[in-house]
């Protein structure tokens, strides 16, 4: 019977969590699997038997017939019919690859991410996988220019929304399927990784030797790469051509320890997923891993969505200088909806709701819905009739009557936020926020987070560093370093002095801040002249009150927009900017970095990645649920023992067994 989860905290680890924690190798972590777990594989194992059986008796449609149905499907990898049948079979892991090489999601990524979420809440296991280590290097497919360098305080910023983004994409998928009755089951397994957990800690040598042999004429064939090949020095590089191995990789790693078998991409990803799918049967057959239990040996396959396309058929995206936006702060919700009611009525494709919309087309029935949807999905319920609302009153002529939700937080600073209203993913209020450089460098971190609206004083401020319920961006293992720009990493802050605070700075220019689960903000600290000439204010500057309705930073920083900054800020363009900070943080990440000669994939960091905070459970929950699992561990073991003495007659006259007894 399928479950509800219950919103309050359970006490048992949920599924999702140990879905995380299953993907880190086995080797130094031994999971417990309880007799209540086994219970629950036997039973997920049935309802799979039981609805393949439905399908193939045509009771139902099959997942690839409802992503084709939804016209999300453009080229499959291997035949129809084949990879109907895959998808029928088993409940098999699918994943999407992300890279945060903009500050936002567009609506381009989404096709690919429809299909991942249809086939979740079908019960597949979906991974959306962040490229935090490949956006550095940046796919060449389908560009013929080089890319340009991107500054790294800007790459950071851009994992960190897009982390956000995805978070919070998955959150509103949940409460959108549970409306349309697709209720959570225990064997329905998602998770947000990125790919720098395994790529930090590989050396180049290992991945020669396991990646290395695989052969090269079909990454050579692709147009990008034959149409650079031979231009001298504006041609290919040799990380450019690597590229493809790298998201290889990312599919091999997962496949092998999660049982990805799938992966889906956008209309340009084809030749990658190919070549993905050419490296994974090569790595398993040739470099089988002997430290990690394999998950699966079924082959891999894949498809990619169609390519997004304004009316007028011209391309969307990024490059084309057009992209719609996901992040509210680049394109409003407004926005985003008119984009939607936008859509010819070809290309709305749900039956029922076409039926009603061609009674009166010019109602435009199907594309209000749509755009409601679609609106809703991105920016959760609440942000959708509001958006709906607005329009009718702007169009329809209806008055404009938009309830002030309990949680709607529109100040840039969060002072509702303040006042009680629980911060969500999607009513988060505005992540960025400039302060003036004295300001961080001297201040306690009481006042800076008075300052960032993270608190409504600096006396809260102290307080809550004093109960080390707030965090700040930083390295891995609780390290005093800023945080990297490949995996978003939070530590717990203290009441230290003002020096301790600057070791976060990301390029001496940026500091993330977090409050709870979802209320950060992204400081960037310009200098004092800068901050005045801007004319920006901020709480307890000591300048009287302020009008928390003006918006400080409309958008994300440069991210978007340019990208064209220099690894090192020039000292002679800027002369401002304070150079030796920035070299000597260059030089100790060289010298911190993690090249290290340690062979296989280092196990600890992968479990980094499954904080606490991101994870549904509360910590001490989790050491509970795993004492738990060692308690019925135990008595398996017992059960087991006393079976097998029992059947073989081993017990003597006094019921004692005649081997001593295992110590529980
Ligand atoms: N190369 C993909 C992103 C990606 C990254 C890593 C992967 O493993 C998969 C996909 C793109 O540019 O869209």
């Amino acid at each position: 019977m399928a479950k509800l989860p219950s919103l309050a905290r359970s006490s048992t680890i949920c599924a999702r969590c140990a879905f995380r924690a299953a993907s880190a190798p086995q080797r130094t972590t031994k999971r417990w699997i309880g007799i209540k777990m086994l219970g629950k594989m036997a039973d997920a194992e049935a309802s799979w038997v039981d609805k393949s059986m439905r399908i193939r008796a045509g009771k139902e449609k099959s997942m690839l017939t409802i992503l084709e149905e939804r016209q999300l499907v453009e080229a499959l990898t291997g035949k129809r019919d084949d990879i109907d049948n895959m998808l029928t079979e088993h409940r098999l892991g699918a994943y999407v690859g992300i890279d945060p090489t903009a500050a936002s999601l567009h609506v381009g990524h989404m096709l690919p991410l429809m299909s991942l979420f249809w086939m979740y809440v079908h019960g597949y296991q979906a991974v959306t996988l962040l490229g935090g280590t490949t956006a550095k290097i940046g796919d060449p497919t389908g560009r013929d220019a080089a890319r340009e360098k991107v500054h790294r305080t800007v790459r950071v910023q851009n994992m960190a929304n897009m982390h956000f983004q995805l978070k919070a994409l998955w959150v509103n998928v949940e409460a959108y399927g549970r409306k349309y009755g697709y209720t959570w089951e225990w064997a329905w397994k998602r998770a947000l990784l990125n790919n720098t957990t395994w790529f930090q800690s590989l050396t180049w040598e290992e991945a020669l030797q396991i990646i290395g042999h695989t052969p090269t004429g079909p990454m050579l064939a692709k147009r990008t790469v034959k149409n650079k090949l031979g231009r001298g020095e504006s041609g290919l590089t040799y990380a450019e051509l690597s590229y493809p191995l790298m998201q290889a990789w990312d599919w091999w790693h997962m496949y092998n320890t999660l049982g990805v078998r799938m992966q889906i991409g956008g209309s340009d990803q084809y030749g990658n997923i190919t070549a993905g799918i050419q490296a994974v049967k090569h790595i398993a057959v040739h470099h089988p891993s002997p430290e990690t239990p394999k998950k699966t040996t079924e082959p891999p396959f894949g498809f990619t969505t169609p390519l997004l396309t304004t009316s007028s058929g011209a391309k969307f995206g990024k490059s084309a200088g057009n992209a719609i936006w996901l992040d509210s702060n680049l394109t409003s919700t407004f926005d985003l909806y008119k984009y939607f009611l936008g859509t010819t009525d070809a290309d709305v494709d749900i039956n029922q709701l076409l039926e009603e919309h061609t009674k009166d087309p010019s109602k435009r029935v199907a594309q209000h819905k749509l755009a409601a949807e679609f609106v809703e999905l991105v920016h959760g319920a609440a942000e959708a009739k509001r958006t709906v609302k607005e329009h009718q009153a702007l169009f329809q002529k209806k008055p404009l009557q938009i309830e002030q939700s309990q949680t709607q937080i529109t100040d840039p600073v969060g002072a509702s936020v303040l006042q009680g209203a629980q911060v969500n993913l999607n009513n988060r209020p505005v992540a960025h926020l400039k302060l003036p450089r004295s300001f961080i460098q001297t201040k306690s971190i009481g006042k800076i987070l008075h300052a960032c609206g993270l608190a409504v004083s600096a006396a809260e401020g102290h307080r809550l560093a004093s109960q080390q319920s707030v965090y700040i961006g930083g390295g891995a293992d609780r390290q005093m370093k800023p945080m990297s720009d490949g995996a978003v990493n939070w530590n717990i802050i203290r009441t230290w002095a003002p020096e301790e605070t600057r070791k976060f700075l990301v390029h001496d220019t940026l500091l993330f801040l977090r409050r709870g689960k979802n209320n950060i903000r992204f400081i960037e600290v310009v200098d004092d002249d800068d901050y005045e000439r801007l004319g920006l204010r901020f709480p307890g500057d000591g300048k009287g009150e302020i009008d928390l309705t003006v918006k400080q930073v409309e958008r994300p920083p440069s991210a978007i927009v340019s990208g064209t900054e220099p690894l090192l800020p020039d000292p002679k363009i800027d002369p401002k900017i304070n150079f030796r900070p920035a070299l000597e943080n260059v030089k100790r990440e060289l010298m911190e970095s993690k090249w290290t000669p340690s062979g296989a994939l280092r196990i600890r960091e992968e479990r980094e990645d499954f904080k606490d905070e991101d994870l549904d459970v509360d910590p001490d929950d989790r050491i509970e649920a795993l004492q738990r699992n060692l308690e019925l561990e135990k008595k398996k073991e017992k059960l087991k023992y006393d079976v097998k003495h029992a059947v073989k007659g081993k017990f003597t006259g006094h019921g004692r067994p005649r081997e001593p007894a295992p110590r529980y």
